[in-house]
């Protein structure tokens, strides 16, 4: 049965910064409260207002998360905007053991790292309807300094132009609607075969 061979393999999910991962995945563990499991990153970021240490990361010293690299605990990990980001082993194992599906959140340097290991994930990429779109959500979240947003720009160009390459992504969703975009989304998590759509060409 192919949909229940997909729904056990994990889902990662990558996309510029900004661009509506987390307002997705909210929405998708709100109405499946346990079907999915979020692998928990950690991070050596500082917790933004309302964040959770171990809900929404597991936030760490860079000397604790340092220590972790050289345990080889880490799936991937990266480096972004002067922070440490990564996905251990183990919290991807929890996940599974809770008989759930892990769904993962990942920057395109891991997604290459993932790529050499034996995950065997589906991957998804979420992509923006236009770059002006994309710096207009950034800048309405009101997380980030004008040289922030700037920089998640220039990392979008990267990871659109990574996205582009043949057979990275299974799947590429536009958050243009979020209605829209969610029932792709669902789908997909559920381990339903989904057509994706096409990248925009983002060169507004
Ligand atoms: N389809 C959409 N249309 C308009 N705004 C959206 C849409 N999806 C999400 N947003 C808004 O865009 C902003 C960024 O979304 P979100 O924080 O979910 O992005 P993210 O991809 O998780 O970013 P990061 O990787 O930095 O955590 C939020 O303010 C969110 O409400």
């Amino acid at each position: 049965m192919a949909a229940l061979a997909d729904f056990l393999r994990p889902l990662v999910l990558s996309g510029p910064s900004g661009v509506g991962k987390s307002t997705l995945l909210q929405r998708l563990f709100a109405e499946f409260p346990d079907k999915f499991g979020f692998s928990v990153s950690h991070t050596t970021r500082s917790p933004r207002p309302g964040e959770i240490d171990g809900k929404q990361y597991h936030f760490v010293t860079r000397e604790r998360f340092l220590e972790l690299l050289k345990e080889d605990a880490f799936i991937e990990h990266a480096e972004f905007s002067g922070n440490f980001y990564g996905t251990s082993f183990e919290t991807v194992r929890a996940v599974e053991q809770q008989g759930r599906r892990c769904i993962l959140d990942i920057e395109a340097q891991g997604v290459r790292q993932i790529k050499a290991t034996d995950l065997n994930p589906v991957f998804c990429f979420i992509a923006p309807p236009s770059l002006t779109a994309l710096r207009q959500r950034l800048q309405n979240r009101g997380t980030e300094t004008e040289a922030s947003v700037q920089k998640r720009l220039s990392m979008a160009l990267k990871e659109i132009e990574y996205a582009k390459e043949p057979k990275v992504h299974e799947v590429v969703i536009v958050n243009d609607d979020v209605e829209r975009a969610y029932q792709t989304l669902k789908k997909l998590a559920l381990g339903e075969k989904v057509v994706g759509d096409p990248l925009p060409p983002l060169d507004d």
